[in-house]
Order: structure tokens, then C-alpha cells, then sequence
């Protein structure tokens, strides 16, 4: 029997380019499931239980069920879920709040999916399985543009002609499930005040940067789509749109956008896109990607801090911001020139707070945490409408 929707289960699902994490969270936020597949498309790694072991994953759907299987096998019925939220990365212009899946919100993601090669199709494919699973169950999109829509016109356009042809090519930003989380949820676990003016780097696979100003999105440092700003685990991060197009001269769009998103940044540089390999290999080409990283977050860093008209608070978050001491390090040491100074010992540590005594600038770690921010949308969305 399904509980009424307020108060059954909520499944979340945070499809990523090759990845798919599920939690399930009952109604007081608890969390009843935990699953990730990694590597999904070929010989793919199942976690659970936080151990780790290989399966053959074709696609999105398959690591869906595969996930779906174990919570099973854990007791957990799915037929008592009252609804599944996604994480959709773009929302295209139009979708700027969480929303319940209609038909037309379904179509608008679709059109926006060309915008986020590597996230909207793997999220539109699990939204479909589910669908095809559980006809009558309601699902919800939480997109990473929505905390964007408060930058205004002058911050999120390009200084391209107003034409037909260049409708919808503006920036719009991403990560901002994990930034409208943490601008929620820093002071209760840190015990600070939301600082006025505050730099966010989000630093994972896909990193970014936000000003926060007065809990609101500022300015960020990608745009158009996952591609820019800041060097990524395989993104290049900004280029000049005239290497692009001659890229894609040279190659071909297909083979253009395979280098720029997947064959680029840590991965083209240092040879491998996670930070621990590059941090445990000490070769020269692994150093230099690593600190392109670091160079590339200061120098945007610079941009957000002078959007803000200054910086109160520095808060690292994501993969990396969360476990490098080493690039936090070189971040922190890039932002010296604010006086900012941090405990090394603090940050060897990953300690939550990291700035010394007098610095006139915080630094901060805060453990990102987006689907249990999702569950929270879904609820507070599915209730209302109930
Ligand atoms: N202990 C660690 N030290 C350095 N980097 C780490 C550590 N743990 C995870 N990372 C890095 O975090 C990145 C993945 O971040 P994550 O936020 O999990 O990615 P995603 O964007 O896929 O959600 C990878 O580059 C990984 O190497
Ligand atoms: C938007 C984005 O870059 O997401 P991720 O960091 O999960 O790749
Ligand atoms: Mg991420």
C-alpha cells in the first residue's frame, strides 16, 4: 500500500555523465538507501554498502535497476516510493524553479539537453525508466540553473547581436543545487552567520565558482553550458570561441566537442582526470595540471571577489574542495593578497574552519550534499501540490 505522497519515501537520482547516484530518504530526511554506479557503459563499478564491485552496466537504465535491485535486496520496497526527484543540470531559459514533470517541463529539458551534452540525456534517460516502471508515480526536476536566475542581464549575457540565431546562447550557470544548499545550510553547520559576501568553489569532476551575495547567486564562472570557467577534471574551461569553431574546422563538431568535454582539462593536461592520481603520480605533466587548476581558480576567483565589491568568506565544496588540502592550499595562498590567511595544520586536517585568528576573511569547508537538498524540493513541492 503507498503511504500518502507527504509522507512516503523520496528517491533521488543524480545522473552524471557516466555515473548514477541514487539516495533514498524517508520523510524526516533520513537516508534509507545509498547506491552509485560509476562507469556505466562498459565494465562499471556498483557501490554499496560502501563497498565497491565491478557489474556490466550498458546505459543509464541498467544502472537504474541494478541500483533499484540492491535497495530491494536491503528491504526497501519501491512500490512504496511517493515520488522520484532528478537532478537535471540545465533548465534551458525557461525552467528557473524546481517543478513537478509535466509533459511540457519534460519537453522543455529535452530541448535543453543539447546545451548539457554530459548530464541532461543520462538524467532524461532515468526520468524515462522510472517512468516506464511506475507509470502513476510523480516525478520532480531540481535543475542547476535556478539558483542562477538572480544574476542580472548585465552578468549573464554575452555581448552578442540580439538575432533569431543567438536566441537562448547566454550563461547560465550550473551547480547551483549545491550552492543553494550550502547558502541554506552553511550556518547551521559551521555556526556562522551566511557571510555577506561569499566566494563558493565547488570543485569536482565539473568545478565552478559562484559569488554569493547577500544568499543569492552574483556571478559565476560557467556559462553557456558545463564548459566554462574554471579548468575541469576533463572540460577545458574557458576558451576562445574562435579555437572552437577552428576546432571543429579542423575535426569536425562530433570530434570538437569529445575533445573539449571529455578529453580536456586535468585529463589533457596531467593525463588523468582525478585529483588523487595526479597528486600520487609527481611527475612534471601531473604537477603542471595540477597547478593550471589552481592558477585558473584564482584568477576567476578575482572576478567573483570584484563582482561582490569584496569577499567576506571563502567555502570549499565538492570532491576536491573537500578532500585536497594541496589545492585548497594553493587557492588560499592565491587569495593572500586579502589578507586572508589560513591554519595549514586546519587545512592538512580538512577541518570545517580553516582561516587563522585576525584574518579578515573566513575559509570554510562544507561537505556538499545536493541530493538530500533535492528530497528537500521534492517534498516541500509534492505537499503543496497535494
Ligand atoms: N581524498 C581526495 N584527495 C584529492 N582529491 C579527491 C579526494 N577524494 C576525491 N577527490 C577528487 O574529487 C573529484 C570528484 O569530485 P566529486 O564531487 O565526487 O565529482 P562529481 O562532480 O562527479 O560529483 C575527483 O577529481 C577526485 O579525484
Ligand atoms: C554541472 C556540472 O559540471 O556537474 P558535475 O560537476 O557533476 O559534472
Ligand atoms: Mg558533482
Amino acid at each position: 500500500m503507498r503511504e500518502a505522497p507527504a509522507k512516503a519515501p523520496i528517491l533521488v537520482a543524480n545522473a552524471g555523465s557516466s555515473s548514477l547516484k541514487i539516495r533514498i530518504f524517508d520523510s524526516s530526511g533520513a537516508t534509507l538507501f545509498t547506491g552509485v554506479a560509476a562507469e556505466i557503459g562498459g565494465t562499471s563499478q556498483l557501490v554499496l554498502r560502501g563497498q565497491s564491485r565491478t557489474a556490466a552496466l550498458a546505459d543509464h537504465a541498467g544502472a537504474l535497476s541494478a541500483l533499484l535491485d540492491a535497495a530491494r535486496a536491503d528491504g526497501f520496497d519501491p512500490a512504496t516510493l511517493g515520488a522520484a526527484a532528478h537532478r537535471v543540470v540545465h533548465g534551458g531559459p525557461d525552467l528557473t524553479a524546481s517543478c513537478e514533470l509535466t509533459p511540457d517541463v519534460l519537453a522543455r529539458a529535452r530541448a535543453a539537453a543539447a546545451l548539457a551534452p554530459l548530464h541532461n540525456p543520462p538524467a532524461l534517460a532515468v526520468i524515462a525508466a522510472i517512468g516506464r516502471a511506475w507509470p502513476n508515480l510523480r516525478q520532480v526536476a531540481c535543475f542547476d540553473t535556478a539558483f542562477h536566475a538572480t544574476i542580472p542581464e548585465i552578468g549573464w549575457r554575452y555581448a552578442l547581436p540580439d538575432l533569431p540565431e543567438t536566441r537562448g546562447i547566454r550563461r547560465y550557470g550550473f551547480h547551483g543545487l549545491s550552492y543553494a544548499s550550502l547558502a541554506a545550510r552553511l550556518p547551521s553547520a559551521s555556526g556562522v552567520q551566511l557571510p555577506r559576501r561569499l566566494l563558493a568553489a565547488h570543485l569536482g569532476n565539473g568545478a565552478s565558482l559562484c559569488a554569493i551575495l547577500d544568499g543569492r547567486s552574483a556571478a559565476t564562472t560557467m556559462g553557456y553550458s558545463p564548459l566554462g570557467g574554471l579548468t575541469m577534471g576533463t572540460r577545458t574551461g574557458e576558451i576562445d570561441g574562435n579555437a572552437v569553431l577552428d576546432l571543429a574546422r579542423r575535426v569536425g563538431i562530433e570530434r570538437a566537442a569529445q575533445i573539449l568535454n571529455r578529453e580536456s582539462g586535468l585529463k589533457g593536461l596531467g593525463g588523468a582526470s582525478d585529483m588523487r592520481v595526479l597528486e600520487r603520480a609527481e611527475t612534471a605533466k601531473a604537477t603542471f595540471a595540477l597547478d593550471h587548476f589552481v592558477h585558473w581558480a584564482v584568477h576567476h576567483a578575482g572576478a567573483m571577489i570584484a563582482d561582490m565589491g569584496g569577499c567576506d568568506a571563502v567555502v570549499f565544496t565538492g570532491g576536491i574542495g573537500e578532500n585536497s588540502a594541496r589545492v585548497r592550499a594553493g587557492i588560499l595562498d592565491g587569495l593572500a593578497y586579502m589578507g586572508l590567511a589560513y591554519d595549514a595544520e586546519n587545512n592538512a586536517a580538512g577541518a570545517r574552519r580553516l582561516d587563522r585568528p585576525g584574518s579578515p576573511i573566513m575559509a570554510l569547508i562544507h561537505p556538499a550534499d545536493e541530493e538530500s537538498w533535492i528530497a528537500e524540493e521534492a517534498r516541500r513541492l509534492i505537499s503543496h501540490a497535494a
